[in-house]
């Protein structure tokens, strides 16, 4: 930690080095997070605390600021880093009961004071003393919102999503729906573990943790349990390999995709850490073959499959817009798949409770540029199948333009497929993240 970021209690330096990454330079939450917490001595609650900040703060952040720009003439004059840190002060007031208002003032103000000036540190205290006494109307969307805004502006604003992504949803969903994907972008999403089904005490393991009283819901192999309420032992539980980290949603994806009829070889073509990867595996599904185009995330993959005492798949780094090099045929002693998953780069646009920083990165450009590589997979997944052969397609995100119009263009160009499913997270859904999956058959 730098000499001035320490002139804060150790959560909220940490926390506010976070944000700055996250916010001011576009790198990604989780990663930050992870990184920060690893390379600091920072006690326990602390480090809940800072977690707690930076998703809380990273969700909220335009309703926060709408707040406190009542009371500032311009708050885009101010210092970035002061921004951010009457942001975190403000969120501590507005959502964490446990912390007193003093606590957040007293920290921010000192913080102000010290790092810029004895005037920030003043306009800082009126900011914040002005904030505390709007007490409950902070919390209602006529006051944060002004009247003259249009809808998507003003749910724009309310739910801290930028507004190209609420028109998306409010023209492709309607309101009801668009509200339930907004609304669950400011939620904290729920714990999703997985029981590795290939260990003896796999289903007695799965019954204890469906008795545990915090937990929501068992499916198959799957759990759920609430933000912040992961059992007790769960450490201990994922160094054994005897459970996984994978979201309900994600599990009840390819669950809908019926893999327990997928035939073999099958390849898994944007396989990342592997989390479908070693679901598949520990379902018995045939994976012989499994590639990204991240580095990393292969090793990590590797890494997944040691640890769940797994046999891992033929791997290679490369993109699955191109067909196979021949050591694949040679390794899976095929010239083609009976299956191929293609769980494809996409915005990520259902999944923003787990991955709040998802909606502040992407652009349209940016989803314009995804679109077509997801087509460009597509058609090279579909080439590299046999005759009868299945392209199972998934997305994390709601937008039309990534799931149904991407699923329609692709039929449209391709006579020989047809589609046997279209499915999505259903809206009512506990896990507050939704998925899309397509089931394509070749003739
Ligand atoms: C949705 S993630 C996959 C998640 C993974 N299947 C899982 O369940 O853990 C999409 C993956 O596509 C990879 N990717 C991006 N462009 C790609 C390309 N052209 N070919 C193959 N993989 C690609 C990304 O690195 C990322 O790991």
């Amino acid at each position: 930690m730098t000499k001035k970021v320490s002139l804060l209690p150790p959560a909220r330096a940490l926390a506010l080095e976070c944000v700055n990454d996250i916010l001011e330079h576009g790198h990604d939450l989780q990663s930050v997070l992870d990184g920060k917490l690893r390379s600091v001595r920072i006690s326990m609650p602390d480090a809940a605390l800072c977690t707690e900040l930076v998703y809380g703060y990273v969700r909220l952040r335009d309703r926060i600021h709408a707040l406190l720009s009542r009371f500032l003439k311009d708050s885009a004059k101010l210092p970035p880093k002061h921004r951010l840190a009457l942001g975190l002060a403000a969120y501590e007031m507005l959502y964490l009961d446990r912390i007193p208002t003093y606590a957040s003032v007293d920290w921010c103000v000192s913080y102000s004071k010290r790092q810029f000036s004895a005037g920030l540190g003043k306009l800082t205290n009126a900011v914040l003393r002005n904030l505390d006494r709007m007490g409950e109307a902070a919390h209602d969307i006529d006051t944060v919102c002004p009247p003259h805004l249009s809808q998507a502006e003003r749910l724009a604003l309310w739910y801290s999503c930028p507004q190209w992504i609420v028109e998306m949803w409010l023209a492709g969903y309607g309101e009801e729906t668009a509200r339930v994907f907004l609304e669950a972008g400011i939620s904290a999403a729920p714990v999703g573990l997985r029981v590795n089904r290939t260990k003896p005490d796999a289903e007695a393991l799965a019954q204890e943790l469906a008795a545990h009283p915090d937990c929501l819901r068992r499916e198959g192999f799957g759990l759920l349990f609430p933000a912040g309420h992961a059992p007790t032992g769960m450490k201990s539980m994922l160094a054994e390999g005897r459970i996984s980290r994978q979201s309900l949603a994600s599990q009840q994806v390819l669950e809908a995709a019926r893999p327990q009829v997928w035939q073999g070889p099958v390849w898994d073509c944007c396989c990342g850490r592997g989390g479908k990867t070693t679901a598949l595996l520990e379902a018995g599904v045939p994976v012989r073959y499994a590639s990204d185009t991240s580095r990393e995330r292969l090793l990590g993959m590797r890494e997944e499959m040691e640890r769940l005492g797994l046999e891992p798949p033929f791997s290679l780094l490369r993109s699955a817009t191109e067909p196979p090099l021949d050591e694949v045929w040679t390794e899976i002693g095929s010239s083609s798949f009976r299956t191929v998953l293609a769980d494809v780069p996409c915005s990520g646009l259902g999944t923003l409770s787990r991955r709040p920083d998802a909606r502040y990165h992407r652009t349209q450009e940016g989803v314009r540029s995804l679109v077509e590589t997801q087509a460009a997979i597509l058609d090279n997944a579909f080439t590299q199948l046999a005759p009868k052969g299945k392209l199972v397609y998934m997305t994390c995100t709601m937008n039309p333009d990534e799931n149904e119009r991407q699923i329609a263009a692709f039929l449209a160009r391709t006579p020989a497929a047809a589609c046997e499913q279209e499915w999505h997270t259903p809206h009512d859904t506990a896990c507050r993240e939704f998925f899309y999956l397509a089931v394509l058959r070749k003739a």
